[in-house]
């Protein structure tokens, strides 16, 4: 009999939607189902019972016992963000594509799925794809090479999979970031380690080296270094020392380097937070999309894979534009707009067309206000609000509206903000997804009030992982 709490050794056969390897076996009541996040068929894992159901239950992956033979051991380290690192690129394709086009056909109930399956985008780049990543420190290390936790350690890299406070170092490239910067940061934590500074105590909340993170130009290929400590020793910390060594050793690739002091003993919350001083160099960089520029920031919102993202506002702009349709003189809406990219792009394929972008974050407004001034764009009006609120507060755009655009976040969009969304009766409707389970939800109640599907892309922008980006067309 299965229970909570308990580990157990289990053969994944089949995948589901999200990463869950699907693993089967025989209880008193006949067939029992586990789901264990990050697998794939072929391996046998370590997993721990977390959830149990009647007929199922739900499983985290301690560790992969073996291989899938369908896997290829990858050149580069494999850490927990990225547990499809061995699995060829095509076949991992493949494999979102069948899942996530299931979950349009259960909770979208879009029986036709195959049909409005309009095409899987891959990610230009497989590998060193992302523009920014995170690495923390710890002084709890759980050492790859003898699968075991070393106190008292100098540990920089990732966190241990299923832990808060163990981390594994990351001793050369991870595949998905920078290599150059990943090959180095072996040695930067060596020398780290030599200024006598020890580094961050996770469970007792003390130390002082705390994060680094790390922004990426590609159109730039530079690198913003954001060292994050504590204060607890800063008398003895020299700035100065590190800024050096990181220009001896990784020269002009470096935009910028920043050190901030985060006392805050919450441990991920906004960790890029608190008081901050620019060693060298500049306190951004700019990244460019289809010929336009982007400022960016260490705190702004930016695509994470940026050469995967023109493919997916390319194809959101071609479904815009479907049917050779003129938006001379209509009204655009660009909800969730982040640091308003979109709004920006549409301008280059329409003229006299008014763009109105909405989103929450105050400071990605301001970024979208910056750049879009930057590329010297007219016509659009940003606005930093909720999108429920703001299309409550100006219900005379109702029947106004031509086309949205819509970028929610993973949580998808609140039900009340959908019909508020759905009242403004637009002609067309472009959904972008960053999670399709939460976009499928949507997709019902899209259908319900009177809008049919035409098409759905999907765009691989996260390779080695089981997150899928999706985009939509939808017509009154
Ligand atoms: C996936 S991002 C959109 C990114 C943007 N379209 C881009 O490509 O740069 C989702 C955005 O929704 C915003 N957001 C989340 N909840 C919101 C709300 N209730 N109202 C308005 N914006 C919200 C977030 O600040 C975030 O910028």
């Amino acid at each position: 009999m299965i229970k909570r709490g308990q580990t157990i050794e289990l053969t994944i056969e089949d995948l589901a939607f999200g990463g869950k390897g699907i693993a089967r076996i025989k209880d008193e009541n006949g067939a029992f189902v586990l789901f264990v996040n990050n697998t794939f068929p072929g391996q046998k894992v370590l997993a721990r019972i977390t959830k149990k159901r009647k007929k199922h239950a739900e499983c985290s992956l301690l560790k992969v016992l073996e291989r899938s033979p369908q896997e290829i051991k990858s050149e580069y380290q494999e850490i927990s963000g990225a547990p499809y690192i061995h699995v060829p690129p095509t076949l991992q394709e493949e494999s979102k594509k069948k899942v996530t086009l299931e979950v349009y056909r259960r909770l979208a109930d879009l029986q036709n799925i195959d049909d409005l399956f309009d095409e899987f985008i891959p990610s230009p780049e497989h590998y060193h794809y992302r523009n920014k990543m995170e690495y923390s420190f710890s002084c709890i290390e759980h050492d790859i090479e003898n699968d075991e936790e070393i106190d008292d350690a100098f540990a920089l890299g990732f966190k241990h999979r299923g832990t808060w406070w163990k981390v594994e170092s990351l001793n050369k490239a991870s595949g998905l970031f920078d290599p150059q910067w990943e090959n180095f940061l072996k040695d930067f934590r060596t020398f780290l380690e030599q200024t006598n500074l020890p580094a961050w105590h996770p469970p007792k909340k003390e130390g002082f080296y705390r994060h680094i993170v790390v922004r990426k130009s590609f159109y730039e290929d530079k690198l913003l270094i954001n060292l994050v400590t504590s204060s607890q020793g800063i008398e003895n910390f020299d700035l100065e020392a590190i800024a050096q060594f990181l220009k001896d050793n990784m020269g002009d690739r470096i935009a910028g380097f920043q050190h901030t002091i985060n006392d805050n003993v919450a441990d991920r919350a906004k960790i890029e937070n608190g008081d901050c001083v620019l060693a060298f160099g500049k306190d951004n960089v700019i990244e460019e999309l289809n010929g336009l520029y982007f400022e960016i920031s260490m705190e702004s919102f930016f695509q994470t894979n940026p050469k995967s993202a023109e493919r997916l506002y390319n194809k959101a702009l071609d479904y815009v534009f479907e049917g050779e349709r003129s938006l001379e003189d209509k009204v655009v809406m660009d909800l969730f707009c982040g640091t308003g990219t979109i709004g920006q792009l549409l301008t280059q394929r329409t003229k006299d067309t008014k763009i109105i972008g909405v989103d929450i974050v105050q400071e990605a407004i301001a970024d979208a206000k910056r750049n879009a001034k930057r590329n010297n764009i007219k016509g659009i009006d940003f606005y930093a609000a909720d999108v429920g609120k703001f299309l409550k507060a100006y219900p005379d755009y109702e029947g106004k509206i031509d086309t949205i655009v819509l970028d929610p976040p993973r949580a998808g969009i609140a039900p009340k903000t959908l019909k508020k969304v759905i009242q403004l009766g637009a002609e067309r409707i472009v959904y972008i997804s960053c999670n399709p389970s939460t976009q499928a939800r949507d997709i019902k109640t899209l259908e319900e009030y009177g809008y049919k599907t035409k098409k759905i892309s999907l765009v691989d922008q996260f390779p080695h992982t089981s997150h899928i980006e999706a985009v939509g067309l939808f017509e009154k």
